[in-house]
């Protein structure tokens, strides 16, 4: 059983608020909120200075487990997760092989549950050959069902291409559909035509040229259209385009909102301004756009259009990442910094704490109907992070915990540090050392495990 801990002194960012205060954890969860005194054997710790957050919920992550652990395993990269202040996650089906059915999913948790130093839950695979075995379950037990990754042939996701086949889906689904908004056609005939003009050996300033605006303008309108002709619950993964914003609604609460999105750090934090240096390290799906673009995406956040911060953490090695543009793999690691990177923005004024504790830690919850997590309310589940505002420390290779050993952003100096997680009440993380003394739960979701 996990001892007590009582944080005195933080500035609890909770709700919409800021309230200098104390904590006390008992057996996992946040047993009170208030001015304490350390009554009976309780740890104390000093927060005085400090801000306390929920554990960031990072609702799309690809750890890579099973079958790709070359690049990437549960616990690698729950650890990675964990001193980013991450203590939720929600996994992505592209592993191997994908999660496409019951048991594949079950055997995501099994092995989790001996693996993963975060809590964690696992989207169902859906793609245009399994829409039928995906109905016939019900998807009302699942947290969410997606096709992000789910590479068939060497293209992207089909179900944006095949309307059919949404239709099926979109009209009879019970949980979220979470899915990867690109038009597989544009893209591919935009390759065609570089292909064409340049050669194999693009550079990677082209890659959102080839996965375009107007390809991912084009999948997002039409998901939509479908999902508000049958009511069903969708949620479009990693925005890119300023365009796309609008056609997001913002005058209505999340709770109460058929159709959501999401917008994943590294296209807040990069532009087309940072290919010339970074090359393919930075080439992801969907492409990081323009520099508009980026502004435009961190408008729509703070408007309330989009509704979550997540990572789309997509960790590959070098080597794989080291190839011609056609070779090169899309996606790269970013769980460890997604809070460092939103903190320096706070730090440059254009996001509140407030905010991103909205975006990174409340709504996920709200989102994926949570029991019990992304809040600070007495009773729920003791997942924390303690920051210091001020401490600067800069992105290398020996501070990188990610499997693949490299980050886009190495050389970055980051104004804040997280110095304590808490997961499930347990001090995992404690400015500098892990105490590996529990691994993370299953997250529980839906108004029946409440
Ligand atoms: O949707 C995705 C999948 C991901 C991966 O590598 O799994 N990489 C990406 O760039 N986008």
């Amino acid at each position: 059983m996990n001892q007590d801990i009582l944080i005195k002194n933080a500035s609890i960012i909770n709700e919409g608020r800021s309230v200098v205060g104390d904590v006390r954890i008992s057996n996992g969860r946040i047993q009170k909120i208030g001015t304490l005194e350390p009554e009976g054997e309780v740890r104390v710790i000093d927060a005085t200075g400090k801000v306390l957050l929920p554990g960031i919920i990072d609702a799309q992550v690809h750890f890579r487990d099973p079958g790709l652990t070359h690049k990437a395993d549960l616990y690698t990269e729950s650890k990675a997760a964990v001193v980013g202040g991450v203590t939720s996650f929600i996994d992505m089906p592209n592993t191997v092989p994908n999660t496409l059915s019951l048991e594949r999913l079950q055997e995501k948790f099994d092995i989790a549950a001996g693996k993963s130093l975060a809590n964690y839950s696992f989207f169902l695979g859906v793609n245009g050959d399994n829409i039928d075995e995906v109905l016939a379950m019900d998807t009302s037990q699942l947290i969410g069902v997606s096709d992000d990754g789910l590479y068939f042939t060497k293209k992207g996701n089909l179900l944006a291409d095949s309307p059919e086949k949404m239709e099926k889906l979109f009209a009879n689904c019970k949980s979220i559909i979470a899915i990867h908004s690109e038009k597989e056609e544009i893209v591919e005939a935009n390759e065609e035509a570089f292909r064409e003009k340049y050669g194999e050996d693009l550079p990677a300033k082209f890659h959102p040229l080839i996965r375009s605006e107007r390809g991912c303008f084009e999948a997002t309108e039409r998901a939509i259209a479908i999902a508000e002709k049958h009511k069903a619950r969708l949620h479009i993964l990693h925005l890119t385009t300023e365009a796309e914003t609008h056609l997001f609604r913002n005058d209505i609460p999340l709770q109460e909102k058929n159709i959501t999105t999401e917008v994943s750090v590294h296209h807040l934090w990069f532009s087309d301004r940072d290919y010339e240096r970074l090359g393919m390290r930075i080439k992801w799906n969907p492409a990081i756009k323009t520099e508009a673009d980026r502004k435009g995406l961190l408008k729509s956040l703070l408007e309330d259009k989009i509704d979550l911060i997540t990572t789309d953490h997509a960790p590959h090695t070098l080597e794989e990442k080291q190839q011609t543009y056609f070779k090169s793999m899309s996606g790269a690691p970013m769980v460890q910094h997604s809070l460092n990177c939103m903190l320096e923005f706070y730090k440059q004024g254009l996001i509140s704490l407030e905010k991103l504790v909205e975006k990174m830690c409340h709504n996920p919850a709200i989102l994926y109907d949570m029991t019990h997590r992304g809040y600070i309310r007495e009773g729920y589940y003791a997942d924390l992070v303690l920051v210091d505002l001020d401490s600067p420390w800069t992105v290398a290779k020996d501070n990188i915990l990610y499997k693949c050993g490299w980050s886009p952003l190495e050389g970055t100096l980051f104004q804040t540090q997280v110095t304590h997680t808490f997961v499930n009440g347990n001090l995992i993380y404690d400015s500098g050392t892990f105490h590996e003394q529990a691994y993370g739960l299953p997250i529980a979701f839906g108004s029946k495990s409440k």
